[in-house]
């Protein structure tokens, strides 16, 4: 069984994967929660026969207690999981968003010496949605593309991390970068042909939804991704981490793991 260590494990997702693990054939052995958290020193699992792990601090965890760390905290605690994964010489999958270019420049600098898989979103769903939309923004190339997210009101970040991954594909798909074409959040005004906007909602419990818009006079398409189980992403971060386990150093992502690139070429 794969060790697992979670980074931000009392959260909502560091719950989805605790929950999940021994189901994914993955045992956690390692609970990393903040110097401020309230949960420190409690058992992971309620029931008795589970109750040997609790959340720790990162600076508690020693080496060979775990063969993978997956990170599900908030952006302020990058540096550290990333030090921390060089300290116990274990690849690190990083499932964070609101990253800024710097953080993303840290992973890339950390990839050189480390084995690094980068989602905003594990989903198998969201992984294949990706490469839909280059495709479409390729085929398509006057439309303008709207790409509309929903989540919970407790998410911080906005547009979500899987939002900005989406336009990164929709521009790739027109040879551009997202800067180039990137309309930001829109609101009132003039919308310039072509250009790649985004809407944001925020209420109570959704847990995750994306649509892209593909528009032109006359005719629209519309591509939606809804999860409505958090175990989604949980599946998806231990099913990364297991395939990272056996790479060598490098930045990867999903679509690397799953080699759907591979996979559409054969298909188009
Ligand atoms: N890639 C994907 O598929 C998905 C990504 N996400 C992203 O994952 C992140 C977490 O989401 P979510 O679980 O909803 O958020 P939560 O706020 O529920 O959980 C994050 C947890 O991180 C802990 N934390 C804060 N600082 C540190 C630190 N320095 N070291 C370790 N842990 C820390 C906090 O707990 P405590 O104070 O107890 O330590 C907090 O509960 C977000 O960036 C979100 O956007 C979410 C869903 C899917
Ligand atoms: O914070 C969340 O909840 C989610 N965050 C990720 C993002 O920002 O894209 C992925 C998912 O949609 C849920």
């Amino acid at each position: 069984m794969m060790k697992l260590g979670i980074l931000g494990a009392s959260g909502r997702m560091g719950k989805a994967v605790v929950a999940n693990a021994s189901r994914l054939h993955a045992t956690v052995t390692a609970a990393v929660v903040s110097e401020q958290s309230s949960r420190y020193g409690e058992p992971i699992y309620p029931n008795a026969a589970e109750a040997g792990v609790r959340f720790q601090h990162a600076g508690e965890i020693v080496l060979h207690q775990t063969d993978v760390l997956i990170d599900f905290s908030l952006p302020q605690a990058l540096e550290n999981n990333i030090a921390l994964a060089q300290r116990l010489g274990v690849p690190l999958v990083v499932c964070t968003t609101g990253l800024s270019e710097g953080q993303h420049e840290l992973l890339a600098q950390a990839g050189q010496s480390m084995p690094v898989l980068y989602a905003a979103n594990t989903s198998v769903g969201i992984t294949l949605l990706r490469q839909l939309v280059q495709l479409t923004s390729a085929a398509l190339p006057d439309t303008d593309i709207e790409i509309f997210e929903a989540h919970h009101s407790a998410k911080r970040d906005g547009p979500s991390g899987t939002a900005v991954a989406l336009g990164e594909s929709a521009a790739a798909g027109r040879g551009k970068s997202l800067s180039e074409l990137s309309a930001g959040v829109r609101g009132d005004g003039l919308r310039e042909t072509g250009s790649i906007g985004f809407s944001i909602m925020r209420a109570a419990d959704i847990i995750g939804e994306h649509t892209v818009l593909f528009a032109h006079a006359g005719e629209r398409i519309e591509l939606t991704h809804r999860v409505s189980n958090r175990q989604i992403f949980a599946q998806g971060a231990v099913q990364a981490a297991k395939w990272l386990k056996d790479q060598p150093a490098g930045l990867y992502s999903m679509a690397d793991m799953l080699q759907l690139k591979t996979l559409l070429k054969q298909l188009i």
